[in-house]
């Protein structure tokens, strides 16, 4: 069966997104998932998404597979690409007008109810939902399930890094280092990433603080490697930032691919991330 996809890039985190809003389970297999993502064999990209009916009180649902072909609960800039899509899609059925002021939608996801909005510049800024900060839910067993996981040790390449574990419906392992560049991503990622204090595997921050509200990070993604942006992971590194002391609750973040606005909330303790999203071409499977 011929399968039609978009490629979509947030940032270089590159996506292949499908048209799955009549039926209930993905097109196609984390298999064929695995095979699509491939860069020398395939389409290349870091994940496949597939838009699915919503439930009850949502718009539509999205799921992911990673390039490794495992299932993650959630995707920064999937979801910005996601939101982009779906309004491609609704233009083309005419359910929306050729240049609304803005689109809102509400997606149910594994992490929970997340919501983007289309602004009229063509960024997109999503509610992003409160981070999850106890052990138990990260999950990691750094700490007691019911203890936050702020500047522990882990060793990793024999080497005692300090590390803050926080979740947005996904794992993250973020560490600040005084030299990101230095990092040996490629090395060191995987260490991380297979780390058994991770039962559930971990994406990895290494972050540099350039001033309080200014960032710079590199990240190796849990079931993709080395990506050149991670919307969660951005999230994640705001909230242990504020959590170390080390940045404002509005703060840049620069990745390899390019910046991400990212506030952690005061009032309602949820985290906005702003960013581009665009569409690169389609094609059939
Ligand atoms: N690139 C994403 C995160 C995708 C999922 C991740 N690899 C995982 O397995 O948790 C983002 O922008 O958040």
């Amino acid at each position: 069966m011929a399968i039609e996809f978009t490629k979509y890039q947030g940032l270089g985190n590159d996506f292949i997104l499908i048209d799955n809003r009549h039926q209930s389970e993905p097109l196609v297999t984390p298999d064929q998932a695995m095979q699509m993502c491939d860069r020398n064999f395939g389409i290349g990209a870091d994940g496949v998404i597939f838009a699915l009916p919503g439930t009850s009180d949502t718009d539509y649902t999205m799921r992911i597979f990673n390039s490794d072909s495992s299932e993650p609960q959630m995707c920064g800039n999937g979801i910005r690409c996601l939101a982009k899509f779906i309004a491609d899609l609704e233009r083309r059925d005419g359910k929306i007008k050729e240049h609304p002021s803005s689109v809102r939608y509400k997606i149910n996801t594994l992490a929970g109810l997340i919501a983007p909005e289309i602004l009229p510049d063509g960024q997109v800024k999503v509610d992003m939902g409160k981070p999850r900060l106890l052990a138990g839910e990260i999950p990691t067993t750094l700490a007691k399930a019911d203890e936050k996981v702020i500047n522990v040790s882990l060793s990793v390449a024999e080497q005692s890094w300090l590390v803050t574990g926080v979740s947005m419906g996904n794992p993250h392992c973020i560490t600040f280092v005084e030299d990101v560049a230095a990092i040996p991503l490629a090395e060191i990622g995987p260490q991380f990433e297979h780390h058994p204090a991770f039962p559930e595997r971990t994406n990895t921050e290494f972050v540099q603080v350039i001033q309080p509200d200014y960032l710079k990070m590199r990240v190796w993604e849990r079931g993709a490697g080395a990506t050149l942006a991670c919307g969660t992971g951005a999230c994640a590194v705001v909230v242990a930032g504020v959590l170390t002391g080390n940045c404002d609750r509005s703060a840049t973040v620069e990745l390899p691919g390019g910046c991400l606005m990212i506030e952690w909330s005061a009032d309602d303790d949820r985290l906005y991330m702003s960013g581009p999203a665009e569409r690169v071409f389609t094609g059939q499977w």
